[in-house]
């Protein structure tokens, strides 16, 4: 056990897919997972272990925003030694060149968080994905085609979801960041830190310039889709 996760050692898989909802997790568990058990429900926060093709996989809840997505990452990589986390979430597009339930594959995260301002001291780190799965995550997509576009590019982790500065996101447009989203970075800064491999795949679930979102029916297909691609890419 750890102080946020009720599993016991062994429980969980040394894959991790990581939604920020924890009712997202049941889902993917009961979708995808064969003879998935739930681990923990501690504070809600659920997580399930199961297989797919033959692979041990678990699905574990991250929570919004980078305090808690780092708390499950802390325990899942230094508590339970899992090697790969994928996050596979959802994200609000800041530029045209993005519809929403496009896919985005993020080689990298910008951050207007104080978490690695603290963490480096106020210099600036690159929270970069694990290559080897990014690029796998992008076979797994030309091999099987979604339904929607597909983008390798950067994501915004922001503390905000209610952004008090918008206009504060337009350097980060200006510099090529595809979509914003609030856990990315962080989760690449404690991968890196473990010397373990994270990748953030995330929908377009909202636009930030045209206002237009996805109706839940559009969110579960593209939803479906970007799991398949996490799961192959992890299982490469
Ligand atoms: N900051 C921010 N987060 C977003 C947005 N759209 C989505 Br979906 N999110 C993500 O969804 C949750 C907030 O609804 C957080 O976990 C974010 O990662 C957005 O437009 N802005």
């Amino acid at each position: 056990m750890s102080t946020h996760i009720a599993a016991a050692p062994g429980q969980i898989a040394p894959i991790v897919l990581f939604p920020g909802d924890p009712l997202r997790a049941r889902w993917i568990a009961e979708t995808f997972l064969d003879d998935a058990e739930l681990y923990s429900e501690t504070r809600g926060m659920l997580g399930f272990t199961g297989t797919w093709e033959g692979h041990r996989v678990s699905v574990q809840g991250s929570g919004m925003g980078q305090p808690s997505m780092a708390i499950y990452a802390n325990e899942l990589f230094d508590s339970y030694g899992v090697e790969t986390i994928v996050r596979v979430g959802s994200c609000g597009a800041l530029t045209e060149k993005l519809a929403v339930r496009d896919i985005i594959i993020a080689n990298g995260a910008c951050t207007d968080s104080g978490i690695n301002r603290v963490r480096f001291n106020g210099l600036d780190y690159a929270p970069v994905a694990d290559f080897p799965l990014l690029r796998a995550a992008v076979e797994a997509s030309e091999a099987e085609p979604p339904a929607s576009a597909v983008h390798v590019g950067l994501l915004l982790s922001s503390d905000q979801f209610y952004s008090t500065r918008p206009e504060l996101t337009e350097p980060f447009v200006q510099h090529g960041v595809l979509g914003v989203e609030m856990e990315a970075a962080g989760l690449y800064t404690l991968a890196a830190y473990y010397g373990r491999r994270a990748l953030a795949i995330c929908t377009v679930s909202d636009h930030i310039i045209t206002g237009e979102e996805t109706t839940a029916q559009e969110r579960e297909q593209t939803f479906g889709d970007m799991i398949r691609i996490a799961l192959r890419a992890a299982t490469a």
